[in-house]
């Protein structure tokens, strides 16, 4: 495949550009400017052990169809500015290159490379960062600042961690089709698009292709997982990672990380069911922070029972793997999704133990209870959120479209979603091929001005979507890292 996208020709998406790059810490010599790209990754739902995997238990988290999208365009070479366009949560910035604290974060015993694994955000970073996030929207409100504000952080931190000051001119525009603090990984999906972004630009990254070795693109996932990490930490203080994993790595994970200071135990779940689940919106937002925190809280104050919750929620995931790795389970049969259902209930118990419901999650769980249609939990941090149903095989459409009509008229929201999607993935140049007359030439070329204008999900969908009304997008390209 040949084609051409600001003068440069490319083969196999980005192989052609990167196949020149050295990545064992050699850089090119001269860096012509890179032409536009995107990079994508998904949302997530957590189906057992939110929370407890904050504490060091196992968690099962598999990826969803709700993705963002990131496009980085190059500015010429003496525009010496990084600017942010987040129009979802309306955040427009600029910065001068050479105006960012690049020497606090190159001082001896500071700097960190590409491949490091970084566990915990130093102070002293945080604290040369602070300045450049103070003047950001000072016009806003207190709360919209603060969203504003944790976004800019994870850039800005991962940018002076992985750039140097001769880091070229750009604009960073953002897309998302993930609700925002709704339980889906919103900022996950984020960490892991501006990780891969920043990545790529430093050219440490020689893919993906489709003829690259497993171990390769496992190698490389997991470096953008590690920064996507460092991302989540900025936003939300205290993560597991298991969001940021599984919208890097998507399909599905069990997911496990005892020791903080050592990489976590990941392991993959390729053949996730198909299980027939409703994801529904309380449309109340929730923080993942103060969510944690509150867990966290009660762990001081009551130990032993805490732990003796967080043990029972390991316990049930456990329990879950087991099940869904068996060769009999099926998730079209009656007796497979009640032991599964059964254990959701479980878990959704504990959670509300913990204190992470909320009323608006419990009124979701009664209204599916009275139709006998499933098996309800509350999925991420809570206290608001989403909600996950595992149905029952056996539901009428009449019982189906009741408890629709109850969810829309109490304001709640439905998301049609498939999981286990892909993971990370890039659009290397922004040139999109659908197939029509049009596009017959070479494609369209995605710029800032028409990704911002793309209306809604579904502009942004049917503009950049990896999956488009005609099918799976083929210049989109994926890690395989599946065996
Ligand atoms: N589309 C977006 N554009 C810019 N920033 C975003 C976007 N989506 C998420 N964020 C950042 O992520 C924060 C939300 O993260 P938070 O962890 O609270 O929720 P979540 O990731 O959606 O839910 P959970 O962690 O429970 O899965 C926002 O406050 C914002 O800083
Ligand atoms: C609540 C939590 O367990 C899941 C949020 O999606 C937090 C985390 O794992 O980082």
């Amino acid at each position: 495949m040949s084609l051409r996208a600001n003068g440069r020709a490319t083969v196999n998406g980005i192989r052609d550009d990167m196949d020149r790059t050295q990545i064992n810490g050699r850089k090119r010599q001269s860096s012509p400017l890179m032409p536009a790209f995107m990079v994508s990754a998904p949302g997530k739902v957590i189906v057992f052990g939110e929370h407890a995997v904050v504490h060091g238990k196992a968690a099962i988290a598999a990826s969803v169809s709700l993705r963002s999208y990131l496009l980085v365009t190059a500015l010429s070479k003496s525009k010496r500015t990084i600017s942010l366009r987040f129009p979802d949560i309306n955040l427009t910035h600029t910065w001068n290159i050479d105006d960012l604290p690049w020497a606090t974060f190159s001082a001896p015993g500071k700097k960190k490379y590409y491949y490091d694994l970084v566990t915990s955000l130093d102070p002293e970073l945080v604290a040369a960062l602070k300045p450049h996030l103070a003047n950001i929207s000072l016009e806003e409100p207190e709360h919209v600042r603060k969203v504003h504000n944790n976004s800019a952080f994870a850039f800005l931190y991962l940018l002076l961690s992985l750039g140097s000051q001769n880091f070229p001119g750009c604009l960073y525009t953002l897309r998302s089709t993930i609700p925002i603090a709704g339980g889906l990984g919103s900022s996950a999906s984020i960490s892991v698009c501006l990780a891969a972004a920043l990545l790529l630009q430093i050219r440490t990254l020689s893919g993906p292709h489709p003829d690259q070795p497993f171990d390769e693109a496992r190698l490389q996932v997991e470096r953008i997982n590690r920064w996507a990490f460092v991302g989540e930490m900025c936003i939300h203080g205290n993560p597991s990672g298991v969001d940021n994993t599984v919208a890097t790595q998507g399909k599905a994970v069990v997911f496990q990380r005892s020791d903080y200071a050592k990489p976590p135990k990941v392991q993959p779940l390729w053949n996730f069911p198909e299980l027939p689940l409703l994801l529904v919106d309380t449309r109340q937002p929730k923080s993942t922070a103060a969510e944690v925190a509150k867990v966290g809280a009660l762990k001081k104050m009551h130990p032993q029972i805490t732990e003796a919750v967080l043990d029972a929620i390991d316990k049930v995931s456990e329990g879950a793997a087991r099940l869904i790795a068996k060769p009999d389970f099926d998730p079209e049969e009656l007796s497979s999704l009640e032991d599964l259902g059964r254990l959701m209930t479980i878990n959704h118990g504990l959670l509300v133990a913990l204190g992470v419901s909320h009323p608006r999650l419990e009124r979701i769980r009664e209204l599916v209870d009275h139709e006998g249609i499933g098996w309800t939990k509350l999925t991420g941090a809570g206290g608001g959120g989403c909600a996950i149903t595992l149905l029952r095989p056996d539901v009428s459409q009449e019982r189906m479209n009741k408890l629709y009509e109850s969810l829309e008229a109490e304001n709640y929201g439905r998301f049609e979603t498939t999981l286990g999607c892909d993971g990370v993935g890039v659009l290397w140049p922004a040139v999109i091929k659908n197939g029509t007359g049009e596009d017959d030439v070479g494609g369209q070329e995605i710029d800032q001005e028409k990704f911002l204008n793309a209306e809604g999900i579904e502009g942004v969908e049917e503009l950049v979507g990896v999956t488009g009304e005609y099918g799976d997008r083929d210049a989109w390209k994926f890690w395989r890292v599946e065996d």
